[in-house]
């Protein structure tokens, strides 16, 4: 224990050679968003025997703009991999359209997290004509729930890829029922947070109907809210089969029946945000609760080693 405390001070002592703006908190309020120092933790270091800073190839600061940090000034430790610090473990749900993949976008933008939509793993299963794809397009196409013997060990799978232990998750639209939750649960696969975006029915139909994806770019678009930039893009736009008004209503209803089951399961680490503001003002709600989630476990790890 000894040891480890005097480990873990001048841990933090070396910290400071991270970014010539570090303070206590600059790892959580990261101005450049690129820069992932927030993955940092005090478990994410180990000393080794050299005077230089070496990086793991797989490591959160092997983002080459990480490269510009002044690490030549932090000698005799090593930043391990990514994996050495717990990654995090994040699940957002809200009613269709209620901004979640614009959300998903800038979480994983900032925390690194691989996104993971279990709507897109099916779209990719209905695109490639598989059985379960064949199967699953059937229940979409009524905006119901596909089975769970299709998506539950598709989305089990893909969370236990390599790049989802070692990065940490953000899973999109699963669980959406209290099976789904128990199927996870039992795998022992469990979220840190779960985020419940809110917004009134009313605007929901109104963002989905209007909604368009730029298959070239992957981008978003809404007709009115927020138009395609030129002709070319706005001639090349494609809506969602399921995203029609009829269609909407139905995964509307869909939603509403299992939302409250799956908040019992994860009713202590639920936090709701309110989606009914500009999207910046949505992600800093976000924000706020990964940041103090991360300062938690901080201080939790600091009180574990004092
Ligand atoms: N976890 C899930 N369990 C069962 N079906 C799902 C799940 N996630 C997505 N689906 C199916 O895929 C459709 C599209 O999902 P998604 O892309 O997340 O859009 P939405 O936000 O409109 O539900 C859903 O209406 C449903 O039929």
């Amino acid at each position: 224990m000894g040891s480890n405390s005097c480990l873990n001070f001048a841990i933090t002592h070396h910290c400071v050679y991270l970014s010539p703006s570090f303070s206590p908190n600059s790892k959580l309020h990261n101005p450049n968003p690129n820069h992932n120092q927030f993955l940092l933790s005090r478990s994410s270091f180990i000393p080794i025997a050299t005077s230089s800073f070496a990086l793991h190839s797989n490591h959160t600061l092997s983002h080459p703009r990480s490269k510009k940090l002044p690490l030549r000034n932090a000698p005799n430790f090593y930043v391990a991999a990514s994996a050495k610090a717990v990654p995090l473990k994040v699940m957002i749900s809200g009613a269709p359209a209620s901004g979640k993949g614009t959300q998903c976008e800038l979480i994983t933008q900032k925390y690194g997290l691989v996104h993971i939509a279990a709507g897109d793993l099916l779209r990719v299963e209905v695109a490639a004509a598989s059985e379960n794809g064949k199967r699953a397009k059937e229940y979409m196409e009524k905006g119901e729930l596909v089975p769970d013997e299709i998506v539950v060990m598709m989305v089990k799978e893909r969370l236990l890829q390599p790049d989802s232990q070692e990065k940490g998750w953000l899973l999109d639209g699963y669980p959406r029922s209290s099976s789904q939750a128990a199927a996870l649960e039992d795998f022992g696969i469990h979220p840190d947070i779960f985020i419940l975006l809110e917004v009134p029915e009313d605007n929901l139909v109104e963002r989905v109907v209007g909604r368009r994806l730029d298959p070239l770019t992957g981008k978003i678009y809404h007709l009115k809210y927020s138009p395609p930039e030129s002709e070319e893009i706005a001639s090349r736009l494609t809506q969602r089969f399921d995203d029609t008004e009829e269609r909407v209503k139905l995964r509307l209803h869909t939603h509403h029946q299992n939302v409250e089951a799956v908040l019992s399961t994860y009713k202590d680490i639920t936090v709701k945000v309110n989606g009914n503001v500009a999207k910046e003002n949505v992600f800093a709600q976000i924000d706020a609760a990964l940041t103090e989630l991360l300062e938690q476990r901080e201080v939790n790890s600091g009180s574990l080693t004092a």
